[in-house]
């Protein structure tokens, strides 16, 4: 399988990583905020691999991509560590973030205090409800969608969070990105279509539900297997799910 790396942002003082090593990166710091709450100056691979749930030589390649191998027998500074890896993710200043869609998820979403210290500050919401505009959440007054150019320019926005209904998330990216929003993550069900150099990652819960239910249906086809054909490990049910066998 061919790694997708990161783009349009690698320089010479930039390291060109494997998506898969970015989508690691954060659980790697937030295992480390752990272990520096708790104490920790220091930490080996294997102590850092269990914290954040990778086998260790993974997070050794991964972390070999950052410059920084630790030194044997004693691990890795975990605040040096820290601050590599928020360089590398941008995470050194926090980030303003504007919500479009302030329903029940835009709600929840508005009023929840781990964003700020995970690097990010919600700096404004939007809806498209005139009842809504106006309503004051967590210190923050909800915007008409109309003023999206306008707070967008003024708050230095770059990353926005969609929490529309489906049917009206590909005009808000849009919206969006004519405001000059170039990062969404989109949590309606639905693709976006946006211009080159605007970065969409989708959260989708039941997605991970289904994949969790394909989990349960296929551990219970293997129960009603004889036990001398089961194969712990591998999917491998292409015979008993009618379809394609999937490696795991
Ligand atoms: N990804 C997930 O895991 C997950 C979980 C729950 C909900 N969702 C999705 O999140 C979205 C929101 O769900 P909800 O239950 O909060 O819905 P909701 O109906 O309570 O809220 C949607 C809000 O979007 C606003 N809106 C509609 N069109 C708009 C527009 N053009 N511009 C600005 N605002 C607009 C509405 O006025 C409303 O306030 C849905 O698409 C839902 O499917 C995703």
């Amino acid at each position: 399988m061919s790694q997708q790396r990161t783009g349009p942002t690698d320089g010479p003082d930039f390291p060109d990583l494997p998506e898969a090593t970015v989508a690691r990166l954060p659980e790697y710091l937030r295992a480390l905020h752990h272990l520096a709450e708790d104490g920790h100056d220091t930490v080996s691979s294997e102590g850092l691999a269990a914290a954040a749930g990778v086998n260790s030589a993974k997070l050794r390649k991964d972390l070999s991509h950052l410059g920084r191998t630790g030194t044997r027998g004693v691990g890795y500074d975990v605040t040096l560590l820290i601050d590599q890896i928020e360089q590398v993710l941008g995470l050194t200043h926090r980030r303003a973030v504007a919500l479009v869609g302030v329903g029940n998820l835009g709600h929840a979403l508005a009023g929840y205090a781990g964003f700020g210290t995970r690097g990010f500050r919600i700096a404004a919401l939007f809806d498209a409800d005139h009842s809504r505009v106006g309503e004051h959440i967590n210190g923050l007054v909800v915007r008409h969608i109309d003023d999206l150019p306008e707070v967008v320019d003024q708050e230095s926005i770059s990353i926005a969070v969609i929490a529309t209904p489906a049917h009206a998330a590909q005009h808000v990216a849009d919206r969006l990105v004519e405001a000059g929003v170039t990062s969404v993550l989109n949590f309606a069900p639905c693709v976006l279509n946006v211009p080159d150099g605007v970065d969409v990652r989708k959260v989708d819960l039941a997605i991970e539900l289904q994949i969790l239910s394909f989990h349960e249906h296929r551990k219970s086809a293997l129960t009603a297997l004889p036990a001398a054909v089961q194969k712990p490990g591998r999917v491998g049910m292409a015979n008993r799910l009618g379809g394609e066998a999937v490696a795991t």
